[in-house]
């Protein structure tokens, strides 16, 4: 394997664990220290975490191995806090996450959720801001992810590799990647929520590395390949999840829809416009972080109910 391709890997994710656990320890009390469930905050999802009380934020700054999210609306911090009534439910907040496309690697990327998982938790909902290949899904959609298609990682660039640990799978299996109690009880929440139906869906998302949107080809070829939505996160937190133990749940708002026009022939424009014909043509559209941005600002609320009471539902079945 290839010294720069191996580098990306676990092995550089392990580094400075001991060094991290000591921090947490140091500043967390007791109640917050051993965290249930984990959430993973989205492109402007922060406000995940505001259903948390007696937050203590730990910045990404002080805690060694973690880099700085620089993507607008992803903050840099760990939220440690309880939901809900009387002891409440500890649970850990991720407020921003890496990309690989910030050029933070792959071990970088993954790091936080081993170090999330060396706290104690045992179930992690994971949220995304997405863009719909599936026609069917409108703008505000949250998709429920059964499933995923990562091209980078068909194409080498996985957060796994690199030389076998002890007591990790060398072979990691990922057919049930996507906890399915987890994706029951996503359902039975926005149920017991009175959710409409159209509000929540389930899809398979493809993960590809941007941080340049797709082409009008690459959308085709995603929705031929049968992805229901795209982003540029996730799916190497769900391994290093899977690796580490942990139950997963992924939640994706669907920000946009992905521009996948018919080809329309410039040809027969020009040729058109030469026989003094007019011909419609659909107006070009361009997707925008701002946009992506401003939907989640908008479905905050929603996601955040959902993602507590599913956290209240998980807890209740496996306390
Ligand atoms: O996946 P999250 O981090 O929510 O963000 C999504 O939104 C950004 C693009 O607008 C990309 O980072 C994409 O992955
Ligand atoms: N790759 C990709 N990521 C997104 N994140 C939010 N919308 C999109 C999108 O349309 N494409």
């Amino acid at each position: 394997m290839p010294a720069a391709l191996a580098s990306q890997g676990q092995n550089g994710g392990i580094g400075p664990m001991a060094s991290t656990l000591e921090v947490l320890a140091h500043i967390l009390p007791a109640r917050l220290l051993k965290p249930r469930v984990a959430i993973v905050c989205g492109s402007g999802l922060s406000t995940l975490a505001s259903s948390l009380r007696d937050v203590v934020e730990v910045p990404y700054s002080s805690l060694e191995g973690f880099g700085k999210s620089t993507v607008e609306g992803h903050r840099s911090a760990l939220a440690f806090g309880l939901l809900g009534e009387g002891n409440g439910i500890p649970v850990v907040a991720m407020l921003g996450r890496f990309h690989p496309y910030e050029g933070h690697s792959l071990s970088t990327v993954v790091y936080p959720i081993r170090v999330l998982a060396r706290l104690g938790v045992r179930d992690i909902i994971i949220t995304n801001a997405a863009g719909a290949l599936n026609p069917s899904l409108d703008v505000g959609t949250i998709v429920s992810i059964q499933d995923h298609l990562a091209i980078p990682n068909l194409a080498g660039f996985n957060p796994l590799l690199g030389p076998a640990r002890p007591n990790y799978p060398r072979f990691l299996p990922l057919s049930t990647a996507y906890s399915r109690p987890l994706r029951r009880l996503v359902f039975l929440a926005a149920h017991t929520l009175g959710l409409p139906r159209a509000a929540l869906a389930e899809g398979t998302y493809a993960w590809v590395s941007g941080p340049s949107y797709e082409t009008p080809a690459e959308g085709r070829f995603l929705r031929a390949a049968g992805a229901d939505v795209v982003g540029m996160s996730t799916v190497p937190e769900v391994l290093a999840a899977r690796e580490e133990g942990l139950n997963v749940a992924v939640l994706s708002l669907v920000t946009n829809k992905v521009v996948i026009p018919e080809y329309s022939s410039v040809r027969e424009e020009v040729e058109a416009e030469l026989a003094g014909k007019s011909i419609q043509r659909a107006k070009d559209a361009e997707v925008s972080h701002e946009e992506v941005l401003s939907v989640g600002k908008q479905k905050a609320e929603v996601m955040k109910t959902l993602v507590a009471k599913l956290i209240e539902l998980i807890v209740s079945e496996q306390p």
